[in-house]
C-alpha cells in the first residue's frame, strides 16, 4: 500500500487568489473559518473537500484534527497495534499545538502543519507548510468541541451520519487506507469508538450552527451551506477590494518615513514622459526601462544599512567608509520584476538571486502564486524586492509574507518599484511597517478595475516584453 494513502492529509487548495494578508492591517479578518465535526467515518472529510471545491475560491486549507493526534510512549504504542488505544478521547489531542496552527491561519499567517501516520499510529517526520488562507475547514470528530476553537470559528457543521453506515464505511476506508483489519477495527469500535461518540462527540452537536444529516449524500444541505459561505465572502471581499474605497486612500503625505521615492529631476521627468508615452517604441521602452531601473537600484542601495569599515589608501592614510553589504538576496517578483534583474547585475553584486513567480488570475486578475525559489542564505542578510509596478500593493503584499515565512527580518527588506500607487505603497506600509519602500515614480490616477495605472505605463510586461494584445 503506498505510504502516502495511509498519511493524514491536509487538502489545500491555495493556488490562487487574494492572500488575506492583502488586509492585514489589523483592522479586518478576513479569514473566514468553517469548524466540520462529526462521528468517525460520517463524512467530514468529504464535505469539507465539497465545500473547498464548490467554494472556488482560492487560499482555502483544510486543517484535518488528524494532524494533532498526540505522540505515543512506546507502551501506548504497542497497545495502539492491539487495536487498545483509545483515539476518540478528547485527551488524545494536542489543542496547544491546533491552536497554534489555527490561531497562526485565522490571523492570515503561514503556519506549519503536523502530517499523521495512521500506519505507524504516529506523527509523520514531516510537515505541511502553508502560507495562509482566506478560507479555513477544520475538520475532525471533536472540531467543535474545544471553546477556544469554536470561539474562532465563523460557521460550524456537524455531519450526522446513521451509525451503521458510519461503520460500513469506516471497516472499508481504513482497510484501504489505514492499514487495518475488519477485525481489529471493529474491536476498536466497540471499545471506544462508539462509547467516545455518543459520551464526547454526539453532545458538540449542540455547538453547531447548521447539521447536515447524511453528510455528502444530503446535496440540498450542502448546496446551502455553500452558497451561505460564499455570500459571506463576497461581502467581505468587496468591503476590503471595491475599487472607490482603494481609491479615496492615501496621498503621499501618508506614507511613513521609510518611503522613498528617487527625486523628480526633470531626466526623472522625461523618462517617465517616454515610458507613459503610449506611441514609445518597444526598443525605448526597454531602453528607458532599464535606465530607470538602474536608478532606483543605486537610489535604493542607498538606504540599506553598511557597516563602517577602514581601509588604508595608496598613500597609507587610513580612510573611513563603509564595506558594501556583504550578504543581499536580490529576489525579483516575476514576471515584470525580472526586468530589474538586469539592472541589479549591473549596480550591485548580490550574493545570492531568488525568483516568486505571482501571475494574475484571468478573469478576477487576483494574484496567484506559482513558484518560489529563495536560497536559504536569504534569512541572514538584507533582500531587495523587486517589482516593476506596485498598484493595489497584493503581489507585493504576497512576496514579502513570502521572504518572512523563509526567514527575513522585516526590517531587512528593501522594496523596490519603477511605479506605485499611493494607495499600494501604504497597503505595503500597513502591514508590514518595517519594510522600506523605495519608488522611482509615485502615480495615484488608478483605474475603475483597481488593476491600471490609468495614466502610467499600460501594463509594464507586456510593453516590456512585446506580449501586448
Ligand atoms: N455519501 C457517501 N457515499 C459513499 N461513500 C462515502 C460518502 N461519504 C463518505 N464516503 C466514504 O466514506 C469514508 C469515510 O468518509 P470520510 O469523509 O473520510 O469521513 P470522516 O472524515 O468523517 O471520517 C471515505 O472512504 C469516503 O470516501
Ligand atoms: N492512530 C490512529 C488515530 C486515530 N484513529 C481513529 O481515527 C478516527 C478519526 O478520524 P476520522 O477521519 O474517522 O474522523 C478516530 O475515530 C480514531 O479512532 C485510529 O484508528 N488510529
Ligand atoms: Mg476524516
Amino acid at each position: 500500500m503506498a505510504t502516502d494513502s495511509i498519511k493524514s492529509s491536509t487538502l489545500m487548495l491555495r493556488s490562487a487568489g487574494r492572500p488575506p494578508w492583502y488586509a492585514a492591517d489589523g483592522k479586518n479578518d478576513p479569514v473566514y473559518m468553517v469548524g466540520v465535526a462529526g462521528g468517525s467515518a460520517s463524512g467530514k472529510t468529504s464535505v469539507a473537500r465539497r465545500i473547498v471545491q464548490a467554494l472556488d475560491v482560492p487560499w482555502v486549507v483544510i486543517v484535518s484534527m488528524d494532524s494533532f493526534y498526540r505522540k505515543l510512549s512506546p507502551e501506548e504504542s504497542k497497545q495502539a497495534f492491539l487495536n487498545n488505544h483509545d483515539f476518540d478521547h478528547p485527551s488524545s489531542y494536542d489543542y496547544t499545538e491546533a491552536l497554534r496552527c489555527v490561531r497562526d491561519l485565522k490571523q492570515g499567517k503561514a503556519t506549519s502543519i503536523p502530517q499523521y501516520d495512521f500506519a505507524k499510529h504516529a506523527p509523520s517526520t514531516e510537515s505541511q507548510r502553508v502560507y495562509g488562507a482566506s478560507v479555513v475547514i477544520f475538520e475532525g470528530i471533536f472540531a467543535l468541541y474545544d471553546p477556544t476553537l469554536l470561539s474562532m470559528m465563523d460557521m460550524k457543521v456537524f455531519v450526522d451520519t446513521d451509525s451503521d453506515i458510519c461503520l460500513a464505511r469506516r471497516i472499508k476506508r481504513d482497510v484501504t487506507e489505514r492499514a487495518r483489519d475488519p477485525i481489529g477495527i471493529l474491536q476498536q469500535y466497540d471499545r471506544f469508538v462508539k462509547p467516545a461518540f455518543d459520551g464526547f462527540v454526539r453532545p458538540t452537536m449542540n455547538n453547531a450552527d447548521v447539521i447536515i444529516p447524511r453528510g455528502l449524500d444530503n446535496e440540498v444541505a450542502i448546496d446551502l451551506l455553500i452558497k451561505h459561505i460564499q455570500r459571506q465572502l463576497d461581502a467581505r471581499s468587496q468591503a476590503l477590494m471595491r475599487p472607490a474605497l482603494v481609491r479615496q486612500f492615501r496621498s503621499e503625505d501618508d506614507l511613513s518615513e521609510l518611503f522613498f521615492r528617487v527625486p523628480e529631476t526633470n531626466q526623472v521627468r522625461a523618462m517617465q514622459t517616454i515610458l507613459y508615452d503610449a506611441t514609445t517604441s518597444r526598443e525605448d521602452f526597454i531602453f528607458y526601462s532599464d535606465r530607470l531601473s538602474r536608478l532606483v537600484l543605486e537610489f535604493g542601495l542607498g538606504k540599506l544599512d553598511l557597516a563602517p569599515t577602514t581601509v588604508t589608501t595608496p598613500m597609507g592614510v587610513p580612510f573611513d567608509g563603509y564595506s558594501l553589504a556583504p550578504n543581499v538576496t536580490g529576489v525579483t517578483i516575476l514576471r515584470a520584476g525580472g526586468v530589474m534583474e538586469k539592472a541589479l547585475h549591473s549596480v550591485v553584486r548580490p550574493a545570492h538571486y531568488g525568483k516568486i513567480l505571482i501571475v494574475g488570475d484571468p478573469v478576477t486578475h487576483e494574484p496567484r502564486l506559482h513558484y518560489v525559489n529563495l536560497p536559504p542564505s536569504i534569512k541572514d542578510g538584507q533582500v531587495l524586492l523587486m517589482d516593476s509596478t506596485i498598484v493595489s500593493g497584493a503581489n507585493a503584499l504576497m512576496a514579502v509574507r513570502i521572504c518572512l515565512d523563509h526567514g527575513v527580518k522585516q526590517e531587512n527588506i528593501l522594496f523596490m518599484s519603477l511605479l506605485a500607487t499611493p494607495h499600494g505603497v501604504h497597503a505595503i506600509q500597513s502591514a508590514f511597517p518595517k519594510v522600506k519602500v523605495v519608488v522611482a515614480l509615485l502615480d495615484s490616477h488608478i483605474s475603475e478595475d483597481n488593476l491600471l495605472i490609468k495614466a502610467g505605463y499600460g501594463i509594464f510586461g507586456d510593453r516590456y516584453f512585446g506580449t501586448e494584445c
